[in-house]
């Protein structure tokens, strides 16, 4: 049966970077990209990390009912919406054909709701708040025009979303701990692997 194997974590825990190394060591899982009203950063191409578009678009997905989870996200900036659509990118008719995406802890109940828990295989990152915290500070430092009281805010935000009550209310029970790269990458291989060959 095929499986959404979902990223999760608070910011600058890694998830971009596991995704994008996982990507190319597991090539066989098939990318979704949500969509996102927040402004493109520096390097960001459409349809790679997100497709980039408005509240019309939103609207139309709700309208349509093909809406399969929304967040919104009062910045600094105004409000920025996330949202995951089925718009096709899912095929499950498709045997073997397992995919890989990022999201919340609630994005992440939505669709086990939508699609059915067995579907959705949790991939929870953490690193030190610390460590994330200098980490997110560097890679704020390499924007063109650094965001850092939007850093901030998610920083505080994190701890909330990403509570203890939180985190067992979705059934998180294994973590990944982010610190070195090369580790984590093989942990979450083995465990895709292990799910892989279970089926
Ligand atoms: N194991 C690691 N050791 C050191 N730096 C790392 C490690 N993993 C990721 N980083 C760096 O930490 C920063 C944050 O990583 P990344 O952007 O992948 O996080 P994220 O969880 O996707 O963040 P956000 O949710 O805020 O978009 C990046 O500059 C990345 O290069």
């Amino acid at each position: 049966m095929s499986k959404i194997y979902y990223l999760m974590g608070k910011s600058s825990t890694g998830k971009d970077t596991i995704y994008k190394e996982l990507r190319k060591r597991m090539p066989q899982l098939k990318n979704v990209t949500i969509y996102t009203t927040r402004p493109r950063r520096e390097g960001e191409k459409e349809g790679e990390e997100y497709f980039f578009t408005d509240e019309t678009e939103l609207e139309k997905f709700k309208t349509e009912g093909r809406l399969i989870e929304e967040r919104a996200y009062n910045t600094v900036y105004g409000i920025w919406h996330y949202f995951t659509a089925d718009d096709g990118q899912f095929n499950f008719e498709q045997k073997n054909q397992d995919y890989l995406m990022i999201g919340t802890l609630e994005s992440y109940e939505k669709l086990k709701t939508y699609f059915g828990n067995e579907k959705v295989v949790p991939l929870y990152i953490e690193v030190e708040d610390g460590e994330r915290l200098t980490r997110a500070l560097a890679r704020e430092k390499t924007q063109k025009e650094p965001k850092y009281a939007e850093m901030c805010r998610r920083f505080l935000a994190d701890s909330k979303d990403f509570s203890e009550e939180n985190l067992a209310h979705a059934g998180i029970t294994e973590r990944y701990e982010n610190t070195d790269l090369e580790d984590i990458l093989e942990k979450i291989c083995k465990k895709i692997l292990k799910k892989q060959s279970q089926l």
